[in-house]
C-alpha cells in the first residue's frame, strides 16, 4: 500500500484509552483493518518513564509485523527511542522544523484547528495534516472547539496534494462525512478502543 493511502484508518491510542490489553486492541483494529498508529500515552492515568517506553516497544512491534505505520505523539525522545515511522506534532509541541532538521526523512503530522494556524503551517515540511476535532469528543481534555468538515473541505482546496486526516468524534455514523469532506483517513480513539467489538468498529468506519 502507498503512503497516503496508509493514513486511511488511523488508531490513535495509548493505556489511558483502553478498558482491555492495549496490545489486544491494536492487534484486533489491525484485523480489522487498521492502517497506521500513533501511541498517544497522555493525560489522566498514561504511563510514565520505563512503563511507556515499554509499551510503545511493545505496539510498535505490532505495528511492523504487520506493516502498520507506527507514531509517537508529541514525545520526540520516545520518537527516537523507538525508531518510530514518524511523530504527530501538535502547535504546542516542538517546532516541525527542528524535527526535519534531525530527521529529514522521517514522518511529520502537524494539527491544525484553524485557518490561521494553517496559514503559518510550515507546511512543505510535514506529510499529513490532523484537522480536527471535526465532531465532539470526550478523549482530549484541552480539545480546541470542534471545526466541523467545514475545515477539512478548506484545507483540502489550499493544500490539493498534502495528505490530511479527520480527527475529533469520529465513529461508523459519521466518517464517511470526513471523508466526503476531502479527507484522506479518519483518526480514531475511542470509536475503536471502546467498540465491543473492535474488527467490526474498524471495518465499518
Ligand atoms: C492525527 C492527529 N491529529 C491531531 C492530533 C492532536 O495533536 P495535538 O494538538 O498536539 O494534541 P495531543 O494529541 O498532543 O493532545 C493528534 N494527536 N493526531
Ligand atoms: C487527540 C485528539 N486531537 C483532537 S481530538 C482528539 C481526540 C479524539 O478522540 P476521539 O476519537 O475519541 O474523539
Ligand atoms: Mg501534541
Amino acid at each position: 500500500m502507498k503512503y497516503p493511502e496508509r493514513l486511511r484508518k488511523y488508531l490513535v491510542m495509548g493505556s489511558q484509552d483502553c478498558l482491555r490489553d492495549p496490545s489486544f486492541i491494536l492487534e484486533e483494529a489491525i484485523r480489522g483493518g487498521v492502517t497506521a498508529f500513533q501511541f498517544r500515552e497522555k493525560g489522566k492515568g498514561s504511563l510514565t518513564g520505563i512503563d511507556k517506553y515499554h509499551l510503545g516497544r511493545k505496539l510498535r512491534d505490532i505495528c511492523w509485523k504487520n506493516e502498520v505505520l507506527f507514531f509517537v505523539n508529541d514525545d520526540f525522545d520516545l520518537f527516537g527511542d523507538l525508531d518510530a515511522d514518524g511523530i504527530h506534532l501538535g502547535q504546542e509541541d516542538m517546532h516541525v522544523e527542528e524535527v526535519r532538521r534531525a530527521f529529514p526523512s522521517t514522518l511529520i503530522g502537524l494539527s491544525i484547528s484553524d485557518e490561521r494556524e494553517l496559514e503559518k503551517a510550515p507546511v512543505t515540511l510535514v506529510d499529513y495534516l490532523g484537522v480536527g476535532p471535526v465532531f465532539s469528543t470526550s478523549t482530549k481534555e484541552d480539545a480546541n472547539p470542534v471545526v466541523g468538515t467545514d475545515l477539512i473541505a478548506h484545507v483540502k482546496a489550499v493544500h490539493p496534494h498534502l495528505p490530511l486526516v479527520g480527527i475529533g468524534g469520529i465513529n461508523e455514523e459519521n466518517a464517511h462525512e470526513v471523508l466526503s469532506a476531502g479527507a484522506d483517513g479518519v483518526a480514531v480513539v475511542s470509536a475503536i478502543t471502546l467498540a465491543e467489538n473492535i474488527r467490526n468498529a474498524v471495518k465499518s468506519l
